[in-house]
């Protein structure tokens, strides 16, 4: 069944059973697979199935045979991809057929028609990660495995990800794709161990012939479900099968991950998402106002909107994204044009939020978590190395953060003189040339900061 005949079924169901109704029973089903008269429905819970189909069973086959669905009989299978589940009521959802097989437990995640490769922007900072996303969504021989996607919020991780699942479904249908997050990983496995159906939960994800876990961090610290991660991605692994991840940073950074999973992660190609530069910005905004103008052909950009945004607009593609979509809303209601005057109007608090200056203090405390000290400690006498390497890292990051002076900074570091900070600043330089953690460690903790 398509989305479109879906999307009408509904529409004539919410009519017939009230919004009440419609919102508790009808909205969180997904649609699977009509075979042999018999139309497959996934459902979050068996108590939800059992309410629907006792009540609600013969409206919906009445519904799918007037859309010339032929069904006569309706099979609720228990899935955690349903609507109710958080991540697709985000999205509008089109169902990947490929992978429904045994037990409901194996549909894959709803992928966004939005997020395909013809949608992305390429540009200097996501231009690795888009040739490699590129790559594997031709389904030829596996060159690299995994392919480890990583990068900061709102950077396109997740786009990617839906556009290899859905570029793989249309150019390779027979294979058998699965694309779940880390957090659906963890909840199939609770719900297989609690079902006592292991097996099957083992059987379907090692017969997968490309596996794709989006926010792989989330299972940082959750110890059975690391376990059984490993032993899926060992046996993916063996059979030469794709697999592809994502996280918000790269293998070596997560923490509470262990050592023998991170080290399995980064034995593939792990490339990174990095943050926008002001062409990027700029070009996702112009294909992005192609979207907003078919929505709204009355209204124009005037000059330089576009060009404001994308320099004010730092922080992530989502916000520059929603910047966008609230000017053309704002500006239709109040049936004003888009000009600098709506804008500044409309995104004050946008613009006000990306204007945010990082303080030293942040710096401090970022500093001291990453490198797990105490604040204390960083500020304090100790000059310890493991002390003082971090106290040099935060007074550098300070230096090229924010605008405060060298005794300023001197200052807020325990009382120090502007001579120890300035020592502190070069040698960090220094180090940043020779030492590829120290540069690393730099490139991260600007990146966190800035966000
Ligand atoms: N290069 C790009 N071209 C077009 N759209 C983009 C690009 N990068 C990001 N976006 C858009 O920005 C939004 C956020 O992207 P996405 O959800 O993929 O981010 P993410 O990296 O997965 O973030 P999170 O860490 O929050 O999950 C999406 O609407 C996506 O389409």
């Amino acid at each position: 069944m398509t989305q479109e005949q879906w999307g009408e079924i509904r529409q004539r169901l919410l009519k017939t059973v009230g919004q009440n109704n419609y919102t508790t029973w009808i909205e969180p089903l997904v649609p699977g697979q009509v075979a042999n008269g018999i139309a497959i429905l996934n459902v979050p819970t068996n108590f939800f199935g059992n309410y629907v189909s006792q009540n609600f069973s013969d409206l919906i086959l009445h519904e799918l045979n007037a859309e010339g669905i032929t069904a006569s009989r309706l099979n609720f299978v228990l899935s955690s991809q349903t609507n109710a589940a958080p991540k697709a009521q985000q999205t509008t959802t089109l169902r990947a057929t490929s992978a429904q097989k045994t037990g409901g437990m194996n549909s894959t995640a709803p992928l966004e028609p939005r997020f395909s490769f013809d949608n992305f922007v390429v540009g200097k900072p996501n231009e690795l990660a888009h040739a490699a996303a590129r790559r594997v969504a031709e389904g030829g021989p596996v060159t690299f495995n995994p392919l480890f996607l990583y990068g900061g919020v709102g950077l396109g991780k997740t786009h990617l990800m839906h556009a290899i699942a859905q570029e793989l479904q249309q150019r390779k249908p027979e294979m058998n794709v699965l694309y779940l997050s880390a957090e659906q990983f963890m909840y199939r496995f609770v719900q297989a161990l609690r079902d006592r159906k292991m097996m099957d939960f083992k059987e379907l994800f090692r017969s997968v012939d490309v596996l794709m876990v989006d926010d792989v961090q989330f299972i940082a610290g959750k110890d059975s479900t690391q376990e059984e991660f490993f032993h899926t991605f060992n046996a993916l692994v063996d059979q030469h099968k794709q697999i592809i991840i994502s996280a918000d940073r790269a293998p070596t950074d997560i923490k509470d991950l262990e050592e023998r999973v991170k080290s399995r992660l980064q034995c593939g190609l792990v490339v990174d998402l990095h943050p926008t530069d002001y062409e990027l910005r700029l070009g996702i905004l112009q294909s992005k106002l192609e979207t907003q103008q078919k929505n709204y052909p009355d209204l124009e950009v005037g000059e330089g909107v576009l060009e404001f945004l994308a320099h004010r607009i730092t922080s992530n593609v989502r916000v520059l994204e929603g910047a966008l979509t609230r000017l053309f809303a704002f500006a239709s209601l109040v049936g004003r044009e888009i000009n600098m005057d709506l804008t500044q109007d409309c995104l004050a608090d946008v613009l006000r939020s990306n204007e945010r200056k990082i303080t030293v203090e942040e710096i401090q405390r970022k500093v001291s978590e990453h490198f797990n000290i105490r604040l204390s400690d960083m500020i304090g006498p100790k000059r310890l190395r493991s002390f003082a390497r971090p106290r040099q890292i935060a007074m550098y990051l300070s230096k090229q953060l924010t605008s405060r002076s060298l005794p300023e900074i001197g200052r807020r570091f325990g009382g120090r003189d502007h001579t120890t900070v300035m020592h502190g600043v070069r040698r960090i330089e220094e180090l940043k040339q020779s030492d590829s953690q120290i540069a690393e460690d730099l490139e991260l903790l600007g990146r966190a900061l800035k966000s």
